[in-house]
């Protein structure tokens, strides 16, 4: 079974200029363990999510198994069950009560017996938690960050899909655990589906890897064995990775003891074995200058697998340096005499290649290395040892076709800088001209509105009112607007069920009742609840154009007068504030609880929809973010008064333009026509 994307792009959700993933062309066979790496913000989650079937891509397509998984902006059951995905932060994807409902949270589409979900219940806890801490009645939230991280994991092994996703798996996690889950990784089989691992880590995982993905600015800038993306140390660099430890001691080793190995020695035993052999190589070439590399290379502070494998054979090695001599000897050559020996020299050509070559450019590389016909020795780069060092499953790269193909991006180190530069300036959120106005001005232009909404008694001033209030969305990204259709679409669940109460008569003579409705008193109560709406509408539009902080300085300067006659204005500026500042959190607190939805219960949903078997799982999480908001918020006020200036005197960070001037000024003239308006 595979996973196909083909030409996938996605876009930022309130940005269609701005492409997290652009041109994507992979293949990822069954059996295989592929790695995602790339500088932070370089769109390996986003990858991750459009492979779990959780973003659906603006363009392009993706094919589970060859069958095509977005059918009319939803995945089915049938192919999420295929997909496992963990996310980069615990707190993410937990939400129940216990660590026990966790567990049956995620087998629970699987419909599996009650035998069979104790079972695996019981294996991924002996796998994931050797200390015991998971008792079932437990809080995951009571957990350590470690401790969550673990549990993450465990409920979505125990669940068993075909394919798992994994968003920086061992972050947060100690040596013991990351320990435990590449033994767990190493071990299990996996014939229906593989494991793409988004990370950092690349000590960790590039030995256990049989693929690795470089992504730059959301697009593949490299696409590999291990090993042949490590014989291009720049491309790493370039795309911001940095080096495997491994590598960088190689560098060192060469730089400082002029040793020379392969950089693609993954493991410390390998790099401890092509150490050993370089050494003798050059003892038996008769060079004498080892005791004085050792030297250079402890005194520098190389890594100490390095010093420890230079060992024995440093302290045997001649004292004066001589030239390689034998063609075993090649390899020894200090880097001042020959930058790269022969062998390296026919990798860095093979991967010059890299960018336009399809997959098998990289398995070929290796084979290079040992060729009859290269002047170096097979002991540079031991394509046979790399398989008695590490077993691994047959690399799934040897049957990748063309869809496999590496766009034709330019991978050179400058173009790849110059794509991060262009990532980064795309990286900046659109300024909607209404982040530009001061917020004292989006006040008053926002209480103006409000109090011109409530004067208006007919329909027609009521519209009239809703019309500036609607052009404030005009230029709002997308997310934004759809945000604010979410909360007038509950807010007009309410209206329905106040109207219903409101136009109800119920009669009890004569006897036994008899049921009416009151259709005057209906539609005054409609008039009445549209006003609110209004009034709802302008907070949204407030709340999201006026960043948390300038709110509390704008609406402070607005009730610094009544503080001048001595009235408290301080807290009602922060319970206000606040009240605003919740409007957003609980809208993206809806979006991450249907991204678990999606992820874990497996729900075949549009993204941000939410189940309504699940709402009542909601409102614990929820009401827990909104508790640590609230203290985070508490304490970032308390910081901000350490310096003995209270929030409502921060006047002098507010620059008022001559565009808020206009603005106010649209503010009341539309509230005079309004307010004549609602007189006639
Ligand atoms: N909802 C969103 N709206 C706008 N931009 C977004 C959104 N989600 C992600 N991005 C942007 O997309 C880019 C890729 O993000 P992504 O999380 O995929 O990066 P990453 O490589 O996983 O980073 P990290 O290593 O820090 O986790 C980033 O620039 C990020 O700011």
């Amino acid at each position: 079974m595979s996973i196909r994307l083909h030409n996938v792009e996605v876009n930022a959700p309130d940005n269609k200029n701005k492409k997290l993933l652009k041109q994507m062309d992979i293949t990822l066979e069954k059996g295989s363990i592929t790695l995602l790496v790339g500088h932070t913000g370089s769109g390996k989650s986003t990858l991750l999510q459009v492979l779990a079937g959780i973003v659906e891509p603006d363009s392009g397509a993706i094919y589970l198994d060859e069958q095509p998984m977005w059918h009319k902006g939803k995945v089915a059951p049938s192919l999420l069950l295929r997909l496992g995905l963990t996310f980069q932060f615990p707190e993410q994807q937990l939400f129940a009560r216990s660590v026990e409902q966790e567990f049956l949270y995620s087998l629970r589409p699987y419909r599996l017996s009650a035998e069979e979900r104790e079972r695996r219940i019981r294996a991924a806890c002996a796998e994931f938690d050797p200390d015991g801490v998971f008792a079932m009645e437990r809080s995951p939230f009571s957990l350590s960050g470690g401790q969550q991280r673990r549990l993450a994991l465990a409920t979505t092994f125990a669940a068993a899909p075909d394919w798992l996703l994994m968003d920086e798996p061992t972050a947060g996690m100690e040596a013991a655990a990351v320990g435990d889950l590449l033994r767990l990784i190493r071990r299990s089989e996996r014939p229906m589906g593989g494991y793409v691992i988004a990370t950092h880590d690349l000590d960790t995982f590039l030995p256990l890897a049989d693929r690795v993905i470089v992504l730059a600015g959301g697009a593949v800038a490299a696409d590999g064995t291990p090993e042949a993306v490590c014989r291009r140390p720049e491309l790493l660099q370039a795309a911001g990775v940095g080096l495997p430890s491994c590598a960088e001691a190689a560098q060192a080793l060469e730089r400082i003891g002029g040793i020379v190995i392969p950089p693609d020695t993954l493991t410390p035993e390998r790099a401890a074995a092509a150490i050993a052999e370089a050494l003798r190589a050059r003892t038996s070439a008769g060079a004498a200058a080892q005791p004085a590399s050792m030297a250079a290379l402890a005194g520098a502070g190389s890594p100490t697998w390095a010093a420890a494998a230079c060992g024995s054979a440093a302290l045997a090695a001649p004292a004066a340096a001589a030239p390689a001599a034998s063609p075993g000897a090649a390899n020894a050559q200090p880097h001042a005499a020959a930058p790269l020996s022969p062998p390296f020299e026919a990798n860095a050509a093979i991967i010059a290649d890299m960018p336009s070559a399809t997959p098998d450019v990289f398995r070929a590389a290796p084979c290079a290395e040992a060729s009859p016909s290269s002047p170096g020795p097979s002991n540079v780069q031991p394509s046979a040892a790399d398989s008695s060092v590490l077993p691994r499953a047959a690399s799934p790269l040897s049957s990748a076709g063309p869809s496999g193909a590496m766009p034709s991006t330019d991978t050179s180190p400058k173009s790849l800088g110059a794509a991060s530069v262009q990532a980064e300036e795309d990286a900046l959120p659109p300024r909607a001209a209404w982040h530009r106005v001061d917020p004292r001005a989006k006040w008053m232009l926002y209480v103006l509105l409000v109090i011109a909404a409530m004067l208006q008694h007919h329909w027609t001033g009521l519209a009239a009112a809703a019309v500036p209030v609607l052009l404030g969305f005009i230029g709002l990204p997308r997310m934004v607007i759809r945000g604010g259709v979410k909360v007038a679409r509950s807010f007009v669940i309410f209206m329905i069920v106040s109207v219903a109460l409101a136009g109800l008569q119920i009669s009890f003579e004569p006897s036994p009742f008899t049921l009416g409705f009151d259709t005057q008193r209906a539609a005054e109560t409609v008039l009445n609840v549209s006003r609110l709406l209004l009034v709802v509408v302008a907070g949204y539009w407030f709340a999201v154009t006026t960043p948390y902080g300038q709110m509390v300085q704008g609406l402070g300067w607005v009730l610094k007068y009544l503080k001048k006659v001595k009235i408290p204005v301080d807290s009602f500026a922060l319970a206000v504030s606040l009240i605003f500042r919740f409007l957003p959190l609980i809208l993206r607190e809806w979006q991450r609880f249907s991204t678990i939805v999606r992820a874990r219960g497996k729900a075949s949903l549009r993204p941000g929809a939410v189940r309504m078997r699940d709402i009542p799982a909601l409102v614990v999480p929820l009401l827990l973010s909104l508790f640590y908001k609230a203290e985070e918020m508490t304490m970032a006020m308390e910081l901000k008064r350490m310096g003995g200036q209270p929030l409502t005197a921060q006047k002098h960070m507010l620059n008022w333009a001559k565009r808020d001037t206009v603005t106010v000024l649209a503010g009341v003239v539309c509230f005079i026509l309004l307010a004549i308006w609602s007189g006639r």
